[in-house]
């Protein structure tokens, strides 16, 4: 059985497509190529795709359609990487809204590539007809421990005050990977705006030019490449719920501009010189200390007070006892069902070892290590050697332990140093094992200046 994944390859170059698909192919995935959007919808028509990697000019439409059509039309939501070229700013933002995960600037580096798509298969489960849509009302927080159950009922309590023209902003904190998006979505399903739409703004996903118009919107003729006018994610939200993720990554000239937003409930296109209203119940969510970052300057104490009218805090794995090993018998049949393979058995020994790690990346970080070792490692049954937890991270070592350096930012360094000596100073692997995306762990080193 493949462990690769199913690609649809759309681009008409056909040496970039022949390059890009023997490299794939070397990486175990299958690669289907289409060099017209025709011969991608007859592609698609004859097995969905597990991922679509997808050049935006064709000869005959836009790659964009195609995402709409396989979307709206065929109820595919698989996971879509779009190679753009400069200039190309506006398609970028509507493929942003159509769920990308990722873009790749052309010309494409093919070790980029590998790499994005590797995440994007391990980050996104296809997505089919029939299959449970997190975005459907199907948002599923597993765990029973006390801590779960506790946010359980704080999203119970929450929900309901989501009705109204000016519902009281919610902030979910808490440390990277332990669910605060899932929780978010499960906040707005729980809620009176469960019918309307959830728009996610993940406010590091683009450089700061783009979150404006991204967020706001903007007129036609506002920078050089809007050619038309276009909404932003805060009224392309409507009556739901805007979700701004990693708000504390928000530049600090746009937090002026979104605290305007959420004090006057209106909102000013680039390029506009009128507002309008906005109707959107906000929810933001953060991994960074707000309140340390607003000492240090970095965020606006008048955002942070008006955002966290409301707050929940996800508790980090590690304090959620038996949640752990739920989570690892749910990664293992999820996985083992997705790409076709038979569960394998969770043994004591691999039971044992994950009660025993720290779990620094938290839900992310187990379920990636589930994942490959049931995609790698794993036949009948999971052992602990499959799990391939680093021993120095699972039992705190010196340098992990920080007692002369008790604060959280102290420990946090500690781990990093300790992950960096352990992957001999590899950064990928470093964020990889922490549950980090490469560019959080970026601005952590040079936070600690490590
Ligand atoms: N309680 C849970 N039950 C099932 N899956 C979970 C749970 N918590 C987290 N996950 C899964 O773990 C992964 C990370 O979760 P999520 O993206 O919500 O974390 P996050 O706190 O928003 O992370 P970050 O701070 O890095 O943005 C996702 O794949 C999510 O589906």
């Amino acid at each position: 059985m493949s462990r690769g994944a199913r690609i649809l390859l759309v681009e008409d170059e056909g040496a970039l497509a022949r390059a890009v698909a023997r490299r794939l192919q070397r990486d175990g995935h299958v690669v289907v190529t289409a060099g017209s959007l025709a011969a991608a919808r007859d592609a698609v028509d004859k097995q969905a795709p597990d991922l679509l990697l997808l050049d935006l000019n064709l000869p005959d439409g836009l790659g964009l359609d195609l995402l709409a059509w396989m979307q709206d039309e065929r109820g595919i939501q698989a996971p879509a990487l779009v190679m753009t070229a400069y200039g190309e700013l506006d398609d970028a933002i509507v493929a942003l809204r159509r769920r990308a995960v990722d873009f790749l600037r052309k010309p494409v580096d093919l070790d980029h590539l590998c790499r994005a798509v590797g995440e994007a298969v391990r980050g996104e489960a296809p997505r089919r007809p029939g299959a449970p849509d997190r975005a459907s009302g199907a948002t599923v927080l597993i765990g029973e421990s006390p801590a779960m159950q506790q946010i359980r009922h704080e999203l119970a309590r929450v929900a309901p005050l989501g009705r109204g023209d000016a519902p009281p902003n919610v902030l979910i904190t808490g440390e990277t990977g332990t669910g605060k998006d899932l929780a978010a979505r499960a906040l707005h399903e729980a809620s009176p705006r469960a019918a309307e739409p959830f728009v996610q703004v993940d406010c590091t996903a683009l450089p700061g030019e783009l979150i404006e118009s991204e967020l706001f919107g903007h007129e036609k003729g506002a920078f050089t490449d809007a050619h038309r006018a276009r909404d932003g994610l805060l009224a392309a939200a409507g009556e739901g719920t805007a979700f701004l993720n990693e708000v504390g990554e928000l530049p600090l000239s746009l937090q002026a501009k979104l605290l305007t937003a959420l004090e006057s409930r209106t909102i000013r296109e680039v390029g506009s010189s009128r507002s309008r209203p906005i109707a959107a119940w906000f929810v933001a969510a953060t991994n960074r200390e707000l309140d340390e970052l607003v000492a240090e300057g970095g965020f606006r104490s008048d955002l942070y007070y008006r955002l966290h009218v409301l707050s929940l805090r996800m508790p980090p794995l590690r304090e959620r006892g038996e949640d752990v090993i739920e989570l690892a018998r749910h990664f293992v049949a999820d996985t083992a069902g997705r790409y076709g393979l038979a569960a394998p058995e969770v043994t004591a020994g691999a039971e044992a070892a994950l009660r025993g790690y720290h779990w620094p990346g938290n839900v992310r970080e187990l379920r990636h290590v589930i994942e490959r070792a049931v995609l790698i490692r794993a036949d009948q049954r999971l052992e602990a050697e499959h799990l391939q937890l680093t021993p120095d991270v699972a039992e705190p070592g010196p340098a992990a332990d920080a007692t002369d350096n008790p604060t959280l930012a102290g420990q946090e360094r500690a781990l990093i140093e300790a992950t960096l000596a352990q992957t001999d100073g590899n950064v990928s692997e470093t964020a990889r094992r922490l549950g980090l995306s490469r560019g959080s762990l970026r601005y952590r080193l040079d936070k600690y200046g490590l």
